[in-house]
């Protein structure tokens, strides 16, 4: 998308007389210093309520997504990340791929010395033996593998996908396997949904995805879901919406979801949208701009997936859904045992993006990007958890992926544009499209899908 052909939103000012701005001009009770004071009492309905009443033209001054900042912050966190990468953190793969992706969201690219630094240093996080590191001569591990290869995605050049060692890559997936079927995190690591989503995503992604990985994952993660729907972190925990957009997006690539009880996990999701406007993870938590993504998500692929809950809500579904417990794991239905020797798995998941919506948003996709507009972005750059927090790469990251996600979840074909109506804001607001499996930007996906696919 062209950034030029939209015009920059300049955020309201940060306190002072209202008087002294034209949009604020038309805020005659409240200064934004009173509306953050507001926000931070988790007053939101109230904030509308009397900024609507008493500005409706205040509407798009507070509703405008600060682009500019936003991509300030973000730039400024690579850039005193790069060149050197001397923090002494094991999470520096994922600080690359919350910003590089968060500036993708935002349509910004990197300049070539940045990119190039940012490749250069993930080689050398690369491990010989297969799998990135949080830093160079670090444990490889299944998270920051799947930060690296997504921020690897995002650059999208030549170097940076031909710096990927796919072979290593698929040889650690391997040796991360564990005898249940499921992955774990690393070598003496936990098992759990997180480490099967990041597997497969990574295994998917840059096409070495085969039945010798994929045996036994889908039974794992449909043990994970639990009796209120979502999907826990292991089998007999609790619920979470990180771990339900992992699971999920892992059957869908698997091409196993009808093992999951559809029709309870998106009741179960959508119920944790929140007075507030935004999605908590979990039953009785609070809310958090970065369960707009994990949650929200959820709902997008949900919105393509309507068949197979059409299928699981007729009365003679549900002794099927409870006999699955095939560990070998290929067949597209869990219902039947015939299965096919070759998959072609790259394609569950370009397949799958082809499709279109076959429902409207299964949750309120105007309120929650009036959370993320309103209480989670910081006027000074960057978005956070909630009010009285501060901001973060992570949030920053997630917040934006969950707004593009609800800006085109009320989109039928698969390649149109958000209307205006599906979009809270000024059409300014629209960021770029998203692989919902994934979370990378849709474009990046396709070029890299080319790539990989011709390997
Ligand atoms: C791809 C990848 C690595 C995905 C990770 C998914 C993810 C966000 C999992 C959540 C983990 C978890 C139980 C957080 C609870 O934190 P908390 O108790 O602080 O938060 P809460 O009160 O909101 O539950
Ligand atoms: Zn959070």
């Amino acid at each position: 998308m062209d950034s030029s052909s939209r015009t920059q939103p300049q955020p309201p000012p940060a306190g002072g007389d209202p008087s002294e701005d034209e949009s604020a001009a038309e805020l005659p009770r409240l200064t934004v210093t009173q509306v953050e004071q507001m926000k931070v009492e988790a007053r939101v309905a109230d904030i509308y309520r009397v900024l609507f009443d008493a500005a409706p033209n205040a509407k798009s001054a507070v509703l405008e997504l600060w682009r500019d900042q936003h991509v300030e912050y973000l730039t400024k966190g690579l850039r005193h990340l790069a060149p050197s990468f001397h923090v002494l953190d094991a999470n520096r793969p994922w600080l690359c791929y919350w910003m590089v992706h968060g500036l993708a969201l935002l349509d910004e690219t990197l300049d070539d010395d940045l990119e190039n630094d940012i490749v250069d240093f993930l080689s050398r996080c690369q491990d010989k033996h297969g799998g990135y590191g949080g830093g160079p001569g670090q444990l490889p591990h299944l998270a920051t593998s799947y930060a690296a290869v997504n921020t690897l995605v995002t650059i999208g050049s030549e170097k940076a996908l031909s710096s990927i060692k796919r072979e290593n890559l698929y040889k650690f997936m391997l040796l991360m396997k564990d005898k249940s079927g499921a992955f774990r995190m690393h070598d003496g690591g936990e098992v759990d949904v997180r480490a099967c989503y990041t597997a497969i995503s990574v295994a998917s992604l840059v096409n070495v995805l085969d039945d010798k990985l994929a045996r036994g994952v889908g039974n794992y993660i449909a043990s994970c879901q639990t009796y209120e729907g979502g999907i826990a972190g292991e089998p007999s925990a609790e619920a979470h919406g990180g771990y339900t957009f992992c699971g999920l997006a892992a059957m869908v690539l698997l091409n196993e979801v009808e093992k999951l009880d559809l029709p309870s996990l998106i009741g179960w999701v959508a119920f944790r949208q929140g007075v507030e406007c935004g999605f908590q993870g979990r039953t009785n938590k609070l809310v958090d701009g970065c369960y707009s993504f994990w949650q929200g998500a959820a709902i997008a692929l949900a919105q393509k997936l309507m068949t197979v809950v059409a299928e699981q809500s007729k009365p003679s579904y549900s002794s099927k859904l409870s006999s699955v417990d095939d560990a070998c794991g290929t067949s597209s239905s869990g219902l039947a045992s015939e299965k096919s020797p070759i998959v072609d798995y790259v394609k569950f998941g370009f397949d799958f993006m082809k499709q279109s919506n076959q429902i409207g948003p299964l949750f309120h996709n105007i309120a929650l990007q009036q959370y993320i507009l309103l209480c989670a972005q910081v006027l000074e750059g960057g978005l956070r958890d909630k009010p009285g927090k501060n901001r973060d790469h992570y949030h920053s990251c997630y917040c934006l992926s969950g707004l593009s996600v609800s800006q085109y979840s009320a989109m039928t074909g698969s390649d149109s544009c958000p209307l205006p109506q599906h979009m809270l804001g000024p059409y300014s607001n629209l960021l770029e499209p998203i692989h919902p499996l994934y979370n990378v930007v849709l474009e990046k996906y396709e070029e890299a899908y080319e790539f990989f696919s011709g390997e």
